[in-house]
């Protein structure tokens, strides 16, 4: 199936969404950590602990951070589940560029490791892993139900897939706030910060466009998941996603 987010690309109508997306994160790497942290005012941090907290009583040994950019959500999964190994997967060398850095000064460079993947097409044998997260890289996909498919199949039976995703909030006066922040706010401080024109404007574009809530979930059973189950955040400015193989 074709979803709206799948037809929204960062710089031009012609080219290919995936190496817009990559071109557009190698881009913002260098300030893609701060502007994270300031728009979303810190918040972010308590989402990924969030996600992490889910996976903790099935103790996961080999996860796989898919979209893992800068490698936030890598190393807080590997500090708070302490699994044998978590590869980070993204198309951007240049935030997995900062992300070997900060791996690095972290001290975990014997458990966290980074490999160029594209979640649609992915080149680990099936049943590889025990656990399989994604934060706020979903959206950009150019397949969503492929990349969807390929975590499912890379996953152990029984493992667990979590999907962290801003989402738009459904309620006044919530929906009406991040209207505004999101038309004003996101493309101007993006810009400031980033340099980086489109991108801010590519991102709450997504975000209205990406499937959420019950259509997100019933897209994921479609990939093969059971004990789908979602929970919003921060008044539904975010959502986290949590499934079974
Ligand atoms: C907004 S960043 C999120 C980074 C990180 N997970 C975090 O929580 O800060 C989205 C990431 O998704 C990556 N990405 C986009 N499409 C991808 C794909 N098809 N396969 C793997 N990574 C992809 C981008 O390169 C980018 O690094």
């Amino acid at each position: 199936m074709n979803y709206p987010q799948e037809n929204i690309k960062p710089y031009n109508e012609k080219g290919k969404k995936s190496e817009q997306v990559e071109q557009m994160f190698d881009n913002i790497a260098p300030a893609y950590d701060k502007l994270n942290h300031t728009l979303s005012w810190g918040i972010d941090r308590f989402w990924r602990k969030k996600a992490i907290a889910w996976l903790r009583p099935f103790q996961p040994r080999r996860m796989m951070d898919v979209a893992t950019g800068t490698g936030d959500f890598a190393i807080l999964a590997c500090r708070k589940l302490n699994p044998e190994s978590l590869i980070g997967t993204d198309i951007s060398e240049g935030m997995m560029n900062v992300g070997r850095e900060k791996v690095k000064k972290e001290g975990l460079s014997d458990k966290i490791t980074f490999a160029r993947e594209d979640c649609t097409s992915l080149s680990f044998a099936d049943n590889s892993f025990d656990a399989v997260t994604v934060a706020f890289g979903i959206r950009n996909f150019d397949n969503l139900d492929k990349g969807l498919t390929e975590m499912h199949r890379v996953l152990t039976p029984g493992g667990n897939l979590v999907i962290l995703e801003l989402t738009t909030p459904d309620r006044f006066p919530m929906r009406q706030l991040f209207a505004v922040y999101s038309k004003a706010v996101i493309p101007l401080l993006g810009k400031i910060l980033s340099k980086d024109n489109s991108a801010y404007h590519y991102l709450p574009e997504t975000i209205k466009a990406f499937p959420q809530g019950e259509i997100m979930k019933e897209v994921i059973a479609k990939a093969g998941f059971s004990k789908v189950s979602f929970r919003r955040l921060t008044f539904g400015i975010c959502t986290l996603y949590t499934a079974t193989k």
